[in-house]
């Protein structure tokens, strides 16, 4: 059994690097960007007019505008540039217009009357311009999104923006999600009274899915030979094995004992922690697939894949996942031997974390009042109010 510190060194020491690849702009969102992304044109690429209304020539804001001006046409959005062909004329305009030539200043049709081709001027004077400048926003050529950052739904409008209808991401690992044992039938069958429905592979499915990755779900029955055959085929297929299930002391507990007949190197089994002790890494050498098994209760498979795996998968990104902070609403007693993941919800006002109640970690029902969990640390004395702790929150 090894420490948490050290279970994580290890885990991200296995991290590996999977490459580049393009991909449609409709695809990329959560996804990481592998190219620096810079404006093609300068934002906005003409002087942008932001009311409807009508656009004039008026040199002098503290100046009052003329009474009236004589109506010469009409310029609307997508239309090309027209010009003012005189001081005293003007054109009506829309937003998103390019502004006229000799224009300089807009007045929104709430400050007009438009009477038999005169535009009557309802403000004694005029406050501003209503005109998004061009370039103003950004320059050509300008930097406006790094490489390796996470691409939200906003930069997809970005990337739009600047013509990029195809985008270089890092390429992710292929991950195969396998749960293992007897007991388990699919989610729509009615299960017999010694059965449950599987739950973890759809958690860890619906996990991966959030980093952009179509994990492929397969089951195996607890029988030596199927485990053998079919974990040799998928360690061929796939970089990373998620598997549940198996690994404590039971008597149809085979994938340790499976897992190196394959070549699975153990890097280690069983970490100082709860729940998800019995946690089992390894990895390949030749094909360098990683092997995370889990323990098969359901919050031991949870929090294992959110700390480890997660953790591994933004390193092997070339990203850092910094857990965030959370102060500590109550006492927590420690454990001088195991690091606790404790279940908390956050305080919505200050935003301590209160630990909550469960039956363990076959409890999946209790993750539907969780927030996240708390990591205390190993030690001797108990945690304390106030005290701050990283905080793991719940995807
Ligand atoms: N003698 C010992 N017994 C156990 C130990 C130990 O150290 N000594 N460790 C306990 C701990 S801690 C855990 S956690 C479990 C882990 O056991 P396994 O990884 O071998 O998992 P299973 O026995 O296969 O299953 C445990 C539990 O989880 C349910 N399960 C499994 N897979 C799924 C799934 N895909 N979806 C939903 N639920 C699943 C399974 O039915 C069991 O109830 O071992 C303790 N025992
Ligand atoms: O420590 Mo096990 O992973 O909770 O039941």
């Amino acid at each position: 059994m090894i420490p948490i510190h050290e279970a994580l060194q290890q885990v991200l020491k296995q991290r590996s690097t999977y490459g580049t690849e393009k991909i449609s702009l409709l695809e990329a969102k959560g996804r990481f960007l592998a190219e620096d992304i810079f404006t093609d044109r300068d934002a906005p690429p003409f002087d942008r007019v932001m009311m409807d209304g009508i656009a004039i020539q008026h040199k002098d804001l503290d100046e009052p505008p003329a009474a009236s001006y004589k109506v010469q046409g009409i310029q609307a959005a997508g239309s090309p540039q027209l010009s003012l062909q005189e001081e005293t004329y003007c054109l009506e305009i829309m937003t998103g217009a390019i502004l006229p030539h000799q224009a300089d200043t807009i007045i929104p049709y709430e400050e007009v009357e438009i009477k038999e081709g005169r535009a009557y001027i309802q403000a004694a004077k005029l406050a501003k311009r209503f005109i998004h400048y061009k370039g103003s926003d950004s320059k050509k050529g300008e930097l406006i999104l790094s490489k390796g950052k996470k691409i939200t739904a906003a930069d997809i409008g970005l990337l739009a923006t600047v013509g990029k209808s195809t985008v270089s991401v890092a390429k992710l690992p292929k991950v195969a999600i396998i749960s293992t044992g007897d007991e388990l039938v699919e989610v729509d069958q009615e299960p017999q009274a010694h059965q449950i429905r599987k739950s973890n592979a759809y958690t860890l499915w619906a996990g991966l899915m959030e980093e952009g990755i179509t994990g492929k779900l397969y089951h195996i029955n607890d029988d030596k030979e199927a485990l053998r055959q079919s974990l040799a085929a998928l360690l061929e297929e796939f970089d990373v094995l998620l598997l549940s299930g198996g690994v404590s002391k039971g008597k149809f507990d085979h994938i340790p004992e499976i897992l190196h007949e394959l070549g699975v190197k153990k890097i280690f089994h069983r970490v100082a922690q709860r729940p998800g002790k019995p946690f089992w890494f390894g990895a390949h050498q030749s094909l360098n697939t990683k092997v995370f098994a889990y323990p098969g209760n359901p919050v031991s498979t949870y929090v294992n894949h959110f700390y480890y795996f997660q953790q591994w998968l933004y390193a092997s990104l070339g990203k850092d996942m910094a857990l965030s902070r959370v102060e500590l609403a109550q006492s927590i007693p420690s454990n001088p031997a195991l690091a606790l993941f404790v279940s908390v919800r956050l305080d919505p006002k200050s935003g301590a974390a209160k630990a909550l109640n469960h039956n363990g970690s076959g409890d999946l029902f209790s993750l539907a009042q969780t927030e996240g969990f708390v990591l205390l640390p190993a030690r001797g004395t108990d945690y304390m109010p106030g005290e701050k702790v990283d905080f793991l929150a719940l995807k």
